[in-house]
Formats: structure tokens, sequence, C-alpha cells
């Protein structure tokens, strides 16, 4: 849900881009409410709801699509609505702990479609014929998270720039894993769109990487296209950043 200052608390309007999205005012509560215990509403900001309506899969029986990435389970929960429940997301998250709640949010929210894997991404083997269909691949890989924006943003500034330079190798570090995901994703055989979104707004997790996952060797072999009319069922479709 995305917050609207100029609506009062007792109003709630929907969103203009994102179909099912509801729009609150900030002040309004919904860690006691029903609706919110059992995950028939589902809190969610904005940018975090383009990804899964970017991807759109289709909403069939043979759709099959993964999630690459999935604990909390606010996406895959997104893509298992938009999908109307039908086909098979699968749902990866490698940590186990992690996994257990993906597990129980699913059962929760009734994302009856989804198949929650406890598996690492990177070691999913493309060629296996459970994946031989999946032509959509969601990316909302670990990131710094410094997109989020908070109230006390402002208190850790001078924190932040001493440790600025701790920071940049461990940046770096992240910056090389999101990328292998991304070829990783890369090389599943029917895949025709791969969004890639993070919470960062450091370039070098974002446009920098977008950037090299095209120039690879794999996307250029694919002859990548933004956006054809016709598109080829062997050439991925579209490599969006989000
Ligand atoms: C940013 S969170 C995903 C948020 C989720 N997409 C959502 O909208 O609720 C990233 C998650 O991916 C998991 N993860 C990181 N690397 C992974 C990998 N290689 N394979 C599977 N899961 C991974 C992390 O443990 C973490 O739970």
């Amino acid at each position: 849900m995305q917050f609207n200052i100029s609506a009062s608390k007792k109003e709630f309007s929907k969103d203009e881009d994102i179909p099912a999205l509801l729009l609150f005012h900030p002040q309004v509560s919904f860690q006691d409410k029903e609706a919110y215990k059992t995950a028939k509403v589902i809190l969610q900001d904005k940018a975090s709801c383009f990804p899964a309506v970017v991807l759109n899969p289709p909403a069939s029986a043979e759709s099959t699509v993964i999630d690459a990435t999935s604990t909390p389970g606010n996406k895959t929960s997104h893509l298992s609505t938009l999908m109307c429940n039908l086909g098979t997301p699968f749902a990866f998250e490698r940590d186990h702990k992690r996994f257990l709640s993906l597990q129980t949010m699913l059962s929760k929210a009734k994302c009856q479609n989804v198949e929650p894997i406890n598996a690492d991404f990177l070691v999913v083997n493309p060629m296996d014929s459970k994946y031989s269909k999946v032509m959509h691949i969601l990316l909302d890989p670990s990131c710094s998270g410094s997109g989020i924006v908070t109230h006390l943003d402002y208190l850790v500034k001078s924190v932040e720039q001493e440790a600025n330079s701790v920071q940049e190798d461990q940046q770096n570090k992240l910056a090389a894993f999101q990328l292998m995901m991304i070829k990783h994703a890369m090389k599943f055989p029917s895949v025709q769109q791969i969004i890639y979104s993070t919470c960062s707004i450091h370039a070098i997790k974002d446009k920098h990487i977008v950037c090299a996952a095209l120039e690879s060797a794999k996307a250029l072999s694919c002859k990548l296209q933004t956006h054809s009319p016709k598109p080829s069922p062997t050439a991925m479709e579209a490599l969006w950043i989000c």
C-alpha cells in the first residue's frame, strides 16, 4: 500500500497505475487489523509493486514463472494474484529460516499456485525440465536498501560517511553477486523477460549492473530486444530495471 499524504485518516483511494493498490494516509495503522493479520491486505509501497506488474505473467494454467529471491514474499504473492492463482510461480529462498516465514506468508495469503523452494537460485540447473517453460523471471536480490527512505535518515548520514570506505568493498561484492544472478537467469532456455529490481539508489547496483548484463556474451547472443511487436520465442524480450 502506498501512503497518501493528502487523504484524511478515514479515506483511501485507488492507485492510478497499479491495479488493486489502495492508497492510505501514512498514519493509518494496519498492525491490529484482521485483514492485515490474515494477509488479505499486504502492506507494500508503490515502488515495490512495479516489478510484478511490469513482469505481468499470463494468468493461465501453463504459465511458469520464477521469483528467484522471494522472502518475505510480497512480490511472490503479488505475482500469484496477477496470475489469478493459476500456473506455477516457483519461489526460491536460500535461507532456511526465511524460507519458513515465506511458507507461512504464502499459506496465509492463500497463494495456492506458488511452489516455494528452499534453494540457492544460483545452483538451480536451468536445464532441468521442470523449468523448461519458464518465460518470466523476477529478480529482487539482497541489496544495501539505500533507497528505503526513513524519517531518521538525517541522523545516520554522518555515520554513513565514516563507513563509506568499508561499504565500498561490500557494495562491489553485492554488485558482483547481483550480476551473477541476472546472468544465471539468462541461462533458462525459454526466458523472455527478466525483471531486476533493488531498493538501492546506487548506480553500481542498478544501471551499471543492467548495462553489464546487457553487454554479456549471453545477452548479445540472444539479440536482446527491448520491445518487439513480434518477439522471437527464443530471444529475450526485455531486461527491465525497476
Ligand atoms: C530483497 S529480499 C526479497 C524481497 C522479496 N522479493 C519481496 O518483495 O518480499 C532478498 C531475499 O533473497 C534471498 N536470497 C538472496 N540470495 C539468494 C539466492 N542466491 N537464492 C535464493 N534466495 C536468495 C535473501 O535471503 C532474501 O530473503
